[in-house]
């Protein structure tokens, strides 16, 4: 069948509400939302392979970690299952902790619901009601009218049996009503649904009803639902007595956006779930939507220092991977393959170490880093990830990372030919191990019994005449030990002279750099040496690589780093 060249035959644009007046364009996000966890109810309801009592327990044991104080743990008249869970939860949840629980508008459902919640600490029974014309019609064929008298019958049960039963005062009791389908309601009829059961229920500025606004199916754009948010926060009576809650749906894709800007327009409460997982597209993303008040400067109150363990639990009881590239958690967002995206993070955190050294906690300002990836217990080593699209920065990053070795400029270069080579030779991502490898083989970083190699056996330096070096070298090659004398302005030179005068080939330096190592007295030098080799009438430029505790002697090991390279690409003969 496929798309129709004219869509509008059989899909409605959405009207949106008439709001001229709309002030949430101008306003910011500055403080946290309260939230609810909805995980264990429309996060499960909606799971091919729902999570077991077990997977339950855990999950909530984990969202009472985070930091959630409100949690909508089940549809307890759904089945045993869900009511021995919600028993379960009674018993165990932190008292500081509101047990939510949902019902429709049944009188016997509603019954079971309270029931399943006797004895708690704090409890909200959430009942529900489709209100758009929509559901209303196919689903129940009620007027507006009938579903008006449903809704304030539903709710005169649940006060009868919570707040005004004596024998129930032992509980917290808050009551949250949602207007099913709010995104598609006429906005006045849910004001007046709303009305009668604000009526019904006589909250207080202390014990405010929650009315949870859902966008059930996402319908429109995110401003829209902003302007229905901020229309009923404006219209709604006694509105220091109301909570509204957000419930937005994924269908578009614009769950959070959604949430955002209708936090704008006047909502006090998100209700979704962890990685948007929930009905369809999911819920909304509540992870996305804390951090990225987090990195606005703006505590969510919800702890994500540990998203790894995080991802887990939610990847195992929901049995649906987190997306790689689902912010802040997924696999792939703290990471950079493209060269200059490395090369630039790199730079920032360079430049972030050095701020370190000067202030407690500098901004972050990192290129292509929102967030601090250790901030939510991520390490640094995954950003950069190298692949046939990296360029000298990523596997200098990992040097850097894993070996303390920040290499110069040339010697990036340089190495990164010998990465990328092996890139399209695997064609696929190098692991960090394989780069190091490659690296400590590259410049003979590790002892080696290898007989065709070049090995510095002992040295020593004395001042000849002013300025002047004199150096006497023992090094073995194939098997052969050298005694080999030079001179030069510096050990090095000198070093250079005395293998040049001994050997058919000259080593001419022309690059040298240096750092320390690690500190006090483990502290060791790291040296990197660029030489044009020439051997007759072929020339070649080595970088060579040395770390000893005597920056002398790392000096010589970079030289004799070059000295095997030269050996093993044949441009020297012993
Ligand atoms: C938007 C949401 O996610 S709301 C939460 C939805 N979650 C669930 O439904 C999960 C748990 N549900 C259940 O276990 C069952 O549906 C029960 C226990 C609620 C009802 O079971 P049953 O009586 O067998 O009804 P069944 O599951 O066949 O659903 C059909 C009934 O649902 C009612 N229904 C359909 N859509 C809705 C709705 N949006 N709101 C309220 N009731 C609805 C229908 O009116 C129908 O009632 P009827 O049988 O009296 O005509
Ligand atoms: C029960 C209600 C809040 C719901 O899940 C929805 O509308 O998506």
């Amino acid at each position: 069948m496929g798309m129709l060249k004219d869509p509008s035959v059989k899909y409605k644009k959405f009207t949106p509400i008439d709001l001229p007046n709309r002030e949430w364009p101008s306003k910011t996000l500055d403080k946290p939302p309260r939230w609810l966890s909805t995980d264990l109810r429309d996060g499960n309801q909606s799971l091919p392979d729902p999570m077991s009592i077990a997977e339950k327990k855990e999950y909530f044991h984990k969202l009472v970690e985070v930091g959630f104080k409100e949690i909508e743990v089940s549809f307890p008249s759904a089945s045993q299952i869900d009511y021995d869970f919600t028993r379960w939860v009674v018993e165990n949840a932190p008292s500081d902790v509101s047990v939510q629980v949902l019902s429709p508008c049944r009188a016997e459902l509603i019954q079971r619901t309270v029931e399943s919640v006797k004895g708690a600490k704090k409890a909200t029974i959430h009942i529900y009601l489709a209100t758009s014309d929509c559901f209303r019609n196919t689903i129940f064929g009620a007027t507006k009218e009938e579903s008006i008298e449903l809704a304030k019958k539903s709710t005169a049960l649940v006060r009868k049996l919570t707040k005004d039963d004596p024998t129930a005062s032992t509980t917290c009791w808050d009551f949250e009503f949602s207007p099913e389908a709010f995104s598609d309601t006429d906005p006045d009829y849910a004001i007046k649904i709303c009305e009668a059961v604000k009526k019904e229920w006589e909250p207080t500025v202390e014990k405010p009803i929650i009315f949870n606004l859902p966008a059930t199916v996402e319908m429109s754009t995110p401003n829209v639902y902003a302007d229905q948010i901020e229309y009923f926060s404006k219209n709604i009576s006694q509105r220091d007595t109301v909570c509204i809650s957000l419930h937005p749906h994924n269908d578009r894709g614009c769950a959070v956006a959604a949430a955002e800007l209708a936090q704008l327009g006047g909502a006090d409460r998100v209700e979704g779930c962890l990685f948007g997982n929930g009905e369809r597209t999911g819920n909304v993303d509540l992870v996305t939507l804390a951090l990225n008040l987090y990195t606005q400067g703006i505590h969510p109150n919800l702890d994500f220092s540990d998203i790894t363990s995080i991802v887990d639990i939610v990847e195992r009881c929901n049995k649906i991977p987190v997306h790689p590239r689902a912010p802040y958690g997924g696999q792939l967002v703290v990471c950079a393959f493209s060269g200059s995206h490395q090369d630039a993070i790199k730079k920032g955190f360079n430049l972030h170490q050095k701020k370190l050294k000067l202030e407690k906690e500098p901004k972050w300002i990192i290129p292509y880093l929102p967030i601090d990836p250790a901030d939510i217990g991520r390490t640094y080593e995954a950003i950069i990830r190298v692949n046939s699209q990296s360029g000298k920065g990523g596997p200098a990053w990992i040097i850097l990372r894993q070996l303390e070795l920040d290499l110069p400029r040339g010697l990036q270069i340089s190495f990164s030919k010998i990465i990328q080579a092996e890139t399209e030779v695997k064609g696929r991502e190098l692991k960090t191990e394989e780069i190091i490898e490659l690296f400590r083989k590259e410049y003979f970083l590790d002892e080696s019994d290898d007989y065709h190699t070049f090995k510095l056996i002992d040295y020593s330096i004395s001042n000849s005449s002013k300025g002047v070096r004199t150096i006497d070298i023992s090094i073995s090659v194939n098997g052969k030990n050298f005694e080999l004398k030079g001179s030069g302005n510096g050990p090095i030179s000198a070093f250079a002279d005395a293998v040049s005068e001994n050997f058919d080939f000259k080593l001419n330096v022309i690059n040298y750099h240096e750092h320390s190592l690690g500190l006090n007295s483990s502290a060791k030098a790291a040296t990197y040496i660029e030489c044009n080799l020439t051997t007759g009438k072929k020339e070649s430029t080595r970088w060579g690589v040395g770390i000893h505790e005597d920056v002398t002697q790392a000096s010589f090991l970079s030289l004799i780093s070059i000295l095997n390279g030269g050996l093993r690409e044949g441009l020297i003969t012993i």
